[in-house]
């Protein structure tokens, strides 16, 4: 049995990983990039089994060992190991394992080899029995003369060998990638014999049963020296297998602290493959002696350095998604989401633009099914933002600018299509430039009634006019206010629907930003809840809506304003986005940016209590994302803040309300909460006004706040037991 590094079966390289090609080919060859030459003797048969586990370096050889042949290929990235065992009297090899790295990840190849040497033969010698061909496939070569004799027995293989083959092995459309010349001779004759080798064997034992038959007796002993033989190498092939793979462990380890300079994107990106594997069963499969924790830091660091985010970022959505969603979620956010315009029906309908837009080679199509206004743009020979239709008005461009939190897309429709504004009503746009919502809004109100559309930034001013000029419209008054003025500016109770978003246009956010904003957030919801009449015989509508997947931007804003003024949320009527009435968007489900969007109804035009210290706490609680330490100073000073802010509403407030026991100021008297006097009678709200009102002492107010702090104190004294 002599070396043959002619011959090559082929492996091709697909996106799946490798799958071999065919089977019992009398040709080896790996096609991929790696891997150029794997030199195996003729007729051997390959079987692979795929891991992504294998963290290889990048060498080149390929090795036969134990008790095989040794050969070196060239190749140029790519570890392969493989060891030959006991020749069979089949003269069937079985090799190995291959351990091999491709483009994205580290692929572990086991290839296990059946040699099918001996090809002929078959017409002189009885096939061999079923039991006899299975214990082929475990023997190992090295030819020796017994094998010799034996490979000259042996020959073709059974239908049974060729299926367990194939189910190996992969498809068999990729058989047809073989060419004619690899196939044949070798192939699939192992027990179907071949008079190829009929004459090539060894000679004088050739197993043709001329020589041989007479002396039963040397045959015996042959048998024995190969079954020893066979023994041997057998445990010597099996000792290297596991040598090998003990070498290259499937078991994915975490980097020592000198191993934690900055690697390569791809072995980045594989850690924290591995690491969200790990995590996702970490019973089974953590490293001894590590903590789910150790995982989730090396996870922080690892994201932080391969898509660029900020610590703090990091941190915060580490916290808030299990790790396989959070995968999803960033990859999502990689993606850049589609262009969308936004049809002005002010000045066309969407049929119509559609055609003047295809008619210039802009291909789109329908945004989906919520929007009766929305196209998505896929390719465009012109510029979108400069077409006459662009110019003359007939619509709006949705995707300006890639923000990782604050990305103007098809997400601006749905504060707009939450507010649901109505003919010839008032509405304010708190934040409104570059006039994206504004100029919706224009169009569902039919250009009647009024818009308020506010902007603090003097210079953004230009931009909100020359959208409302060019998209025609003609029923807004644009303010430069602080939004926070403008219930003063325009009264309190005035409006009938005030949309407010998110201020911030930020490219990229800390902790301190989300505090700031969330702080500027509650102020400008209250802001708005103050500017709509709860009366309002068509709406009444507070629409709050933000860029950002925050909860402290987001849920806190919200529960803010509950707690402050007389208002519930009510459905978006947006039958799409993330359950419960507020709704959020994430782009892996909705294709669009993180957003939210939260409606409120004013149900009366009173207002709650001002803050009290108890709400100072909540505040600061809020603005802090769950398990996110603080960063001391910014809290500090926050609390500073809210402290004077608080200090002053509640000197206004206790000049109306009253302080109970406990230190939380009463609410105004409901038909529920209506006292009753000694006598029975329920006091009615007129009688109360009349009485003299009792404010309470210095020491009582005082007291009762130590009350409160004590409580509190202990409150979270329990929370961090727990
Ligand atoms: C994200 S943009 C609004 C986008 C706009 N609603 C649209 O649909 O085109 C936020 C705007 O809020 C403005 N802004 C920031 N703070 C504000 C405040 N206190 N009052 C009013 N506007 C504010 C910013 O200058 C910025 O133009």
């Amino acid at each position: 049995m002599s070396e043959d590094f002619g011959n090559v079966t082929e492996l091709s390289n697909r996106d799946d990983g490798f799958r071999l090609s065919s089977h019992f080919m009398s040709k080896i060859r790996v096609m991929n990039r790696n891997i150029r030459h794997l030199p195996m003797s003729t007729a051997e048969r390959l079987v692979v089994r795929q891991s992504s586990r294998y963290n290889m370096a990048n060498t080149a050889d390929l090795q036969l060992g134990a008790g095989g042949r040794k050969g070196l290929v060239s190749t140029n990235a790519a570890y392969l190991t493989c060891a030959t065992g006991a020749t069979s009297p089949g003269g069937v090899t079985r090799v190995t394992s291959v351990i091999e790295q491709l483009k994205l990840g580290y692929v572990f190849l086991l290839l296990q080899m059946a040699s099918n040497k001996s090809k002929g033969a078959k017409s002189k010698n009885q096939p061999p029995k079923k039991k006899q061909r299975n214990d082929l496939f475990i023997d190992k070569k090295r030819p020796t003369k017994k094998d010799e004799v034996l490979d000259d027995v042996s020959d073709g293989h059974s239908e049974e060998e060729e299926e367990a083959g194939d189910l190996l092995d992969g498809d068999d459309d990729d058989v047809s990638e073989i060419s004619d010349e690899d196939d044949a001779p070798l192939a699939d004759d192992f027990l179907q014999g071949s008079d190829d080798n009929e004459d090539s064997g060894s000679g004088s034992t050739s197993g043709s049963g001329s020589d041989s038959d007479s002396d039963e007796t040397d045959i015996e002993e042959k048998s024995r020296a190969i079954d020893e033989q066979r023994a041997r190498e057998e445990k010597d092939a099996q000792a290297e297998m596991e040598l090998n793979i003990k070498e290259e462990s499937d078991e994915f380890r975490l980097p020592t602290k000198e191993q934690q300079r900055p690697p390569d994107l791809a072995n980045l990106q594989m850690r924290i493959k591995e690491i969200v594997r790990v995590l996702s069963n970490f019973k089974d499969m953590r490293q001894e002696g590590t903590t789910r924790k150790d995982y989730i830091d090396q996870l922080k660091i690892d994201l932080g350095s391969y898509y660029g985010y900020n610590e703090f970022l990091i941190r915060v959505l580490v916290d808030m998604f299990p790790v396989v969603e959070l995968m999803e979620l960033i990859e999502a956010f990689e993606k850049p989401r589609p262009t969308c315009i936004r049809t002005n029906t002010l000045r066309t309908r969407r049929r119509d633009l559609a055609n003047f837009l295809s008619k210039r080679g802009v291909e789109l199509d329908q945004l989906s099914k919520w929007s009766k206004v929305g196209l998505v743009v896929y390719n465009s020979h012109v510029p979108i933002g400069a077409t006459p239709e662009y110019l003359a008005g007939f619509y709006y461009l949705c995707a300006l600018s890639l923000y990782f939190f604050y990305i103007q897309s098809a997400s601006s429709f749905l504060p707009v299509m939450a507010l649901a504004p109505q003919e010839k009503e008032r509405v304010v746009d708190m934040a409104a430039a570059p006039g994206g919502k504004t100029t919706y809004v224009a169009a569902l109100m039919k250009n009647s009634g009024i818009i308020y559309a506010n902007e603090i930034s003097e210079a953004r001013l230009k931009s909100l006019t020359a959208n409302l000029h060019r998209m025609g419209v003609t029923n807004t008054i644009v303010c430069n206010y602080d939004g926070r003025e403008l219930p003063k500016v325009l009264g309190q109770n005035s409006v009938d629907r005030v949309i407010t978003k998110d201020p911030s246009v930020k490219t990229s956010k800390s902790l301190d930003d989300i505090q700031k904003c969330a702080h500027l957030q509650k102020q400008l919801i209250l802001a708005a809840i103050d500017m709509v009449d709860a009366n309002s015989k068509s709406g009444g509508y507070i629409v709050y809506s933000t860029c950002s997947i925050m909860v402290p931007e987001n849920e806190a804003v919200i529960d803010y304003a509950l707690k402050k003024r007389d208002v519930k949320v009510v459905p978006c009527g947006l039958d799409f986005g993330c359950p419960g009435k507020p709704r959020r968007f994430y782009p892996l489900v909705h294709n669009m940016d993180g957003f939210f969007v939260a409606k409120l109804k004013k149900m009366s035009n009173a207002k709650k209590n001002p803050i009290n210290s108890e709400d100072l706490e909540t505040i600061v609680q809020t603005q802090r994302p769950e398990n996110t330490p603080i960063d001391k100073d910014n809290t500090e000073e926050l609390k500073q803040n809210l402290k004077k802010q608080g200090n002053k509403w509640k000197k206004e407030s206790l000049k109306k309300n009253v302080l109970s026991k406990n230190g939380k100021v009463e609410s105004p008297p409901t038909s529920k909460t209506k006292k009753r006097t000694e006598t029975g009678k329920v006091e009615s709200p007129l009688s109360s006004k009349k009485r003299k009102r009792r404010f309470p002492s210095k020491e009582e107010i005082s007291e009762a706040r130590e009350g409160k702090r004590k409580a509190m104190r202990e409150k979270r004294k329990q929370g961090r037991k727990e």
